[in-house]
């Protein structure tokens, strides 16, 4: 029987863009996905025993019904295998169980894809004894995410602005592989020598800073019942963008940045410098009642309300309140409903610690 040493990695939900800060701006929240890993001791279990077990996984919570439990065709360990097999450790240690309890809503643009890829990248990190540091983790990250928003605020925690290196003409190619070379679709069938030897990150891909945060700002996320995969909510998005949208973005984004760390925050600035022109308007066909909801909801028509924006790539509304928190989320909740969305809402802080790695006792 083998004895087991038992970890658990807990990751934050993200709301990205924060309206201006499209691909730029990230907030981690008090939603979580926390694995728990437990690894068979050397001395109990040689990775060298045969037979060779594959990671059991299991779910239990938010949207879990339906995720794939192959490890070579479930987000987490794909990621995690990618990481290990990057470090020429051709496959998982033998014998692993991995149990996921998911908060995080899938494809609402409350950031579970980041999640995941942090989650993997950190389950990696564990099963190889890798050491990495937060850099490389996000270097990991990023050739699987490849917008930096949702994954660099999930890693680190609180509200952070990131940015893509300018890379070496060499690294950018090795950066902009085709995802399904780093990730490959494994057939059912693949032993340890299947997709050994996957493409490297180059180092130093994602940089960032954390902005401060008034801790009097919470955030309320009003969720419709149907998912929007982000891969979609992209593709409507287009190549390129007048000097004047450009311009009104970056204006409100460096005021936004210092002014959610400003108390009291001043719902008259914030509300202003949450509007953006590079992706809300393109989004809206995707998402009834998106125009409206934007429109309609002030610091005056609601006392409390600081700004209102799409979460990520939506369809979720992120409303940054300091009070009124159910008549905010009362109104939009209406205005979805004018439109047959359902949906369910939730009264969310900063989570200021990002994700992290600890070993536990039992
Ligand atoms: N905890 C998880 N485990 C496995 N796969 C996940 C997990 N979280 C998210 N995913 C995958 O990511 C998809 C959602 O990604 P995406 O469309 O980017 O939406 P989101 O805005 O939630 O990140 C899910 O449908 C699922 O395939
Ligand atoms: N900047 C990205 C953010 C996507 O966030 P998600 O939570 O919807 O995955 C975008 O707007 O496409």
């Amino acid at each position: 029987m083998p004895e087991y040493k038992h970890y658990a990695i807990h990751v934050p939900a993200t709301t990205a863009n924060v309206g201006p800060g499209f691909d730029v701006a990230g907030i981690a929240l008090s939603l979580s996905l926390d694995l728990k890993v437990s690894i068979p001791t050397a001395a109990s279990n040689p990775q060298e025993t045969p037979p060779y077990a594959l990671p059991i996984i299991t779910y239990s919570g938010r949207d879990s019904a339906n995720v794939p439990l192959s490890p070579y065709k479930n987000l987490l360990t794909r990621v995690a295998l990618y990481v290990l097999r990057c470090h020429d450790i051709p496959t998982f240690p033998t014998g692993v169980i991995i149990h996921a309890t998911n908060a995080i809503p899938f494809g609402r643009g409350l950031g579970s894809s980041g999640a995941a890829v942090i989650a993997g990248v950190l389950l990696g990190d564990l099963l190889g004894g890798l050491g990495l540091t937060k850099g490389r983790l996000l270097d990991f990250a990023l050739m699987v995410e490849r917008h930096p928003d949702n994954v660099t605020a999930a890693l680190i925690g609180g509200f952070v602005g990131s940015y893509l290196s300018s890379l070496s003409p060499t690294d950018l190619a090795a950066s902009s592989i085709p995802l399904a070379e780093v990730l490959p679709e494994y057939p059912a069938d693949a032993g340890p020598e299947w997709g050994r030897d996957p493409p490297r990150p180059p180092r130093g891909i994602g940089h960032y800073v954390r902005f401060g945060w008034a801790e009097e700002v919470r955030a309320v996320a009003v969720v419709p019942r149907f998912e929007l995969a982000t891969a979609m909510a992209r593709g409507v998005l287009p190549d390129m963008y007048s000097r004047k949208d450009l311009v009104f973005n970056l204006q409100r984004l460096a005021v936004l940045t210092t002014a959610l760390a400003r108390s009291p925050p001043d719902p008259e600035l914030i509300y202003e410098a949450m509007k953006d022109r590079v992706h809300q308007p393109y989004r809206m066909a995707l998402i009834p009642g998106l125009p409206e909801i934007l429109a309609s909801l002030t610091p005056q028509s609601h006392p409390g309300l600081l700004g209102i924006c799409l979460s990520g790539a939506g369809p979720t509304i992120l409303a940054l309140a300091t009070g009124n928190f159910d008549g905010i989320a009362a109104e939009i909740k209406k205005i979805f409903g004018q439109h047959g969305v359902e949906v369910d809402w939730e009264l969310l802080s900063i989570d200021e610690r990002g994700s992290w790695t600890e070993e536990l006792s039992e």
